[in-house]
């Protein structure tokens, strides 16, 4: 398995790129640990799939270079890279077996047949196809395709990563679930560098030990889920990640405080100098979950008058007026407010963010 490194890449695939919309990637640097599961999550059209395939060598980068382990293979084709690729429809011979399927990589590659068995066995067991090794692949269900597939990126040990693109976009969502938790078994077991493109969060956030996001051919933001969900430096970040996602809410910065909607709310003396620094259009940030409910007005709370509570089962989910904007409020189940009432919201400091020109301001 290797350490990719992505430095300066930049792709425009029109032949004179003369601005910035003209490019599908913007300039990134990123480095791919080896061993490291990360999903690759970005809304269609965010250039997701042009960077895995400038990964697998299928897309020479305008711009940059491309790093296995150290070495320069921004020239290499596709074959010199050795990588495996898994992509959203099953790439599978449909007149051999399934155990045939899941030998081809390594016959290929000129493997003894006590090995191949032996690796075809593994895979096999990890996937639940062994009772199925036997049967013609052209009798198997979608995700039975999908899963042989899988297993033909995976048979292989000496591939310096294992690049999925949507893989279980053709695949029912009942077996969706099994399919990704046998994903995330075999990376524990295998420990090999997958990167995994989704523009499904849940995909992302279960999958990965590491997510890269993507907006409009930028990377937005690199962390572990969790540092995504408490700590987005991104407002796109804020809002694409989480159901519903953060609260966004236009405010100014006066006297040492941010004010929303006229109401005042205490805020660090450094934070508020950078922020008006910057000069950006500035945005108070705070998740749904984060919000609470005080029964009395504190220095960090807000009046808001509710409009909508759901039940959702576990928990409700509040919609609250604030002078003109709106807030999402996850509320304990036990919760009575009803529409109409009004009450004080806390915006706790730890995980409210101000974000000048769409980045966090520190
Ligand atoms: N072969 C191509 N020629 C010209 N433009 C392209 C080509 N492939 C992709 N693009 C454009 O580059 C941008 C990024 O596309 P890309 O397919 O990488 O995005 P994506 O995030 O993978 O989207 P999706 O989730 O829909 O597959 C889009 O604006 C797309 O229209």
């Amino acid at each position: 398995m290797a350490r990719i490194e992505l430095r300066g890449i930049a792709h425009a695939y029109g032949p004179a790129p003369t601005s910035d919309k003209d490019y599908a990637l913007r300039p990134l640097e990123l480095t791919w640990e080896d061993g490291g599961a990360y999903a690759l999550l970005g809304p269609s059209g965010c250039g997701k799939t042009t960077l895995l395939n400038i990964i697998s060598g299928l897309l020479k980068p305008s711009h940059g270079q491309v790093l296995f382990n150290g070495t320069d293979v921004t020239a290499a084709p596709p074959q010199q890279r050795n990588i495996a690729q898994v992509f959203q429809f099953p790439v599978i011979y449909d007149t051999m077996s399934v155990s045939e399927n899941l030998a081809f990589p390594l016959r290929n590659r000129g493997l003894g047949p006590e090995e191949t068995r032996k690796r075809v066995e593994e895979v096999a067991e990890l996937l639940e196809l062994t009772p199925d090794l036997k049967m013609r692949a052209s009798g198997l269900s979608a995700d039975m395709k999908q899963r042989v597939s899988l297993g033909r990126g995976l048979v292989r040990r000496d591939v310096a990563a294992i690049l999925l693109d949507e893989p279980l976009t053709v695949i029912d969502p009942h077996v969706k679930w099994l399919l990704r938790r046998k994903l995330k078994q075999v990376h524990e077991q295998l420990k090999m560098t997958i990167v995994y493109v989704t523009h499904d969060q849940v995909e992302a956030l279960t999958l990965a030990d590491r997510v890269v996001v993507m907006n409009q051919g930028r990377v937005v933001q690199v962390g572990t889920p969790r540092e995504l969900f408490e700590h987005p430096v991104d407002t796109f970040v804020g809002y694409f990640i989480g159901s519903p996602g953060m609260n966004l809410l236009p405010c100014v910065v006066e006297d040492g405080a941010v004010v929303v909607e006229g109401q005042r709310l205490p805020l660090d003396a450094g934070v508020c100098a950078r922020a008006l620094g910057t000069g950006g259009e500035l945005l108070l940030g705070i998740r749904p979950e984060f919000l609470r409910r005080v029964p009395e007005g504190t220095p960090s709370s807000v009046r808001v008058e509710v409009t909508q509570v759901e039940d959702l089962g576990r928990h409700k989910l509040g919609t609250a007026r604030l002078g003109s904007r709106t807030l999402k409020v996850r509320l304990p189940e036990e919760e009575r407010l009803a529409p109409g009432e009004t009450c004080w919201l806390e915006l706790p400091p730890a995980w409210t963010t101000l974000y000048a020109a769409g980045r966090a301001v520190s």
